[in-house]
């Protein structure tokens, strides 16, 4: 379980950019949620990933995850809990090594390394068949440089290693943002597929409406620094764009619905 408590974060301190995003953000998320996450431009969504992540430290609160506070952990040990994709394909993957070698890594990814080969012959397999889940057919490219991949199958490729070391916490932050519509969908049939196989927790930030309300267990949406709307279960099973809509023109602001979300 995620549980988030009285976060405050303010960048640029003092100064006349100073900009108080999160003023006291608390956020409960149960093992095996996969919410996603909307919200206007500005709402602090990608910085709540950072913070959770550890690349960003909050000025206040706490953070536990199963139980354990990891608000003012380093980031190399928190990612070791948490898998996370970013919207940009180049980032999740090493583009010169293969597509064995990419995968042999996030396979060894919470291993002590020693003087054993890095490629086990015996995991070659196992490898192979994970990458067959994916239909894009990576188990017969595995000595190719995934430099060489086009961007949703490196994306495909970046999911698929996030999760297999089974994190506590799968973030992703836009992963679809920078795909074609086509691969977008097919990129968001395999995180549908991925989160309920490998049940693991998720938080997915996306500025596309219909994936928001299709995928998943909640929905939230942000609102500069704040949590304006969290809709789960059945009221989220029953939820339309339409009525998604007017929950939105209900709120204060006319700034909340970006373009990018009305466009989607
Ligand atoms: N490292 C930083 N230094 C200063 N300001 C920052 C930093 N990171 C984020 N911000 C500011 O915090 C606010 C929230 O940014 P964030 O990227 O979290 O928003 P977002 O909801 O993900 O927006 P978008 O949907 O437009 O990507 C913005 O005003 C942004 O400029």
């Amino acid at each position: 379980m995620l549980l988030i408590q009285n976060l405050h974060k303010t960048f640029n301190r003092d100064t006349v950019n100073e900009n108080k995003l999160f003023q006291g953000l608390s956020l409960e998320i149960k093992d095996g949620d996969f919410i996603t996450i909307i919200g206007s431009n500005g709402a602090g969504k990608s910085t709540l990933l950072n913070i959770i992540s550890g690349c960003i430290q909050s000025d206040e609160g706490s953070i536990l995850l199963n139980e354990k506070e990891i608000s003012k952990t380093p980031e190399y040990k928190i990612s070791r809990l948490i898998g996370r994709v970013f919207q940009d394909p180049k980032m999740g993957t090493s583009p010169s090594m293969t597509v064995l070698e990419n995968m042999s890594m996030a396979w060894n990814k919470n291993n002590r390394y020693g003087f054993s080969w890095g490629i086990e012959k015996n995991k070659i397999s196992d490898i192979k068949d994970s990458l067959s889940k994916l239909f894009l057919g990576l188990e017969d490219k595995l000595d190719v440089k995934v430099g060489l991949l086009s961007g949703g199958q490196r994306q495909a490729m970046a999911l698929l290693m996030a999760a297999i070391s089974n994190p506590c916490l799968l973030l992703l932050d836009e992963h679809m943002a920078a795909l074609d519509p086509k691969t977008s969908e097919i990129i968001a049939g395999l995180t549908d597929k991925i989160v309920k196989e490998c049940k693991i927790t998720t938080l997915m930030v996306t500025h596309n409406l219909k994936q928001a309300i299709s995928m998943g267990n909640r929905l939230i949406m942000m609102h500069r620094g704040k949590i304006v709307l969290d809709i789960r279960d059945k009221d989220k099973e029953s939820l339309t764009a339409e009525k998604l809509l007017a929950l939105f023109s209900q709120k204060e602001s006319s700034d909340i619905i970006s373009d990018r979300l009305m466009l989607a």
